[in-house]
């Protein structure tokens, strides 16, 4: 089986950025992704602190902190079963998004999502925001900038591999990230293999992963293999979307990935994890390969924003379509 590269964080010297960019880059095309240590301020116990405290509150107290989430920001909370990322199985978790309020995410459920996702019914019953919700929001808020100044650290390793402008890719990505806190309660009523999160890729730029120690996350590798991805702590996964293999003209493998029941511990165990979608800028036209060549007037550019529109209806439509099969079953 393959194993994980586990990388170290470079020093400010420029051999050592550009070791680190390889090391990276080797890790994205062999597997699909990397262990990179996580920036000082987001060590373990302060996520995990995060996400417990989080996810311990209740369904309404859950909605109406992601409804008062301030600008630039835009939080949106879906309870179990309100996402299914394949057509398997119903995902068998419950999620907070934190999407910046100008971003594709934000703008498209401002759109469409609006009844399904962004209920504001019988809020009133909620008290107004606690001290316990502003402490948690302010720290949601840290959390954010330091995933996004680590992927920054990531998207600058690979300006280096491709030998782009200084800053380019930094700057095509960074309006348009999404930081995601799941939670994967105990599943009693699953067996070895059940599915709790449908295996998908991500959709474009690159994702940061953070998880607790519970494991089950699995990735695909370009050898068809799958591989137990357990990030060591004090560490993150990363990971790329589609755009970016195939801006990197496949150079980089985004690698599907889901989580299972890997062995009968988990079922008794709650799981909790981090997403940080460092999606390409909602602007931004990508063509295929244009990281190693030239892009040809014969290849059809990607828009970002029409590409992952796209995708949030199709989540919608799965979704909708369990939804309404599990009604007829039942
Ligand atoms: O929970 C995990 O470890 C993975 C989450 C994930 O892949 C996603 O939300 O896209
Ligand atoms: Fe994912």
């Amino acid at each position: 089986m393959q194993a994980i590269p586990h990388l170290s964080l470079p020093s400010d010297s420029t051999a050592a950025q550009t070791e680190f960019a390889y090391q990276l880059f080797d890790a994205l095309f062999r597997v699909g992704v990397a262990y990179v240590p996580v920036l000082p301020l987001m060590q373990d116990a302060v996520l995990f602190n995060s996400l417990r405290d989080f996810f311990a509150l209740s369904d309404l107290q859950k909605r109406s902190l992601a409804q008062q989430l301030s600008s630039p920001w835009q939080g949106v909370f879906l309870p179990l079963g309100q996402e299914q990322l394949s057509d398997e199985n119903e995902d068998y978790k419950e999620v907070l998004d934190l999407n910046l309020e100008n971003g594709t995410y934000a703008q498209w459920l401002q759109r469409w999502g609006t009844h399904s996702y962004t209920d504001s019914s019988s809020l009133e019953e909620i008290p107004p925001h606690s001290e316990e919700l502003a402490r948690l929001t302010a720290q949601l808020y840290k959390i954010f900038h330091a995933f996004q100044e680590q992927a920054n650290r990531v998207l600058a390793a690979l300006e280096i591999v491709y030998q782009q402008p200084p800053n380019s890719l930094v700057k095509q990505h960074g309006q348009n990230s999404t930081l995601r806190l799941l939670h994967y309660p105990p599943a009693p009523h699953f067996t070895l293999g059940s599915v709790r999160l449908g295996a998908h890729q991500d959709y474009s730029g690159i994702t940061l992963l953070w998880q607790d120690s519970t494991g089950g996350l699995e990735v695909l590798t370009p050898n068809y293999e799958w591989v137990a991805v357990d990030i060591p702590p004090g560490c993150i996964g990363v990971l790329a979307g589609e755009v970016m293999q195939r801006w990197s003209g496949d150079t980089i493998h985004a690698a599907p990935h889901r989580v299972r029941i890997t062995d009968a511990q988990q079922l008794q165990k709650t799981r909790y994890s981090i997403a940080f979608f460092c999606e390409t800028n909602h602007d931004c036209v990508v063509y295929p390969g244009s990281l190693i060549s030239e892009p040809s007037l014969a290849d059809t550019p990607i828009v970002i924003q029409e590409f992952l529109d796209r995708k949030y209806d199709q989540i919608q439509n799965q979704t909708a379509s369990n939804v309404s099969s599990d009604k007829a079953v039942n």
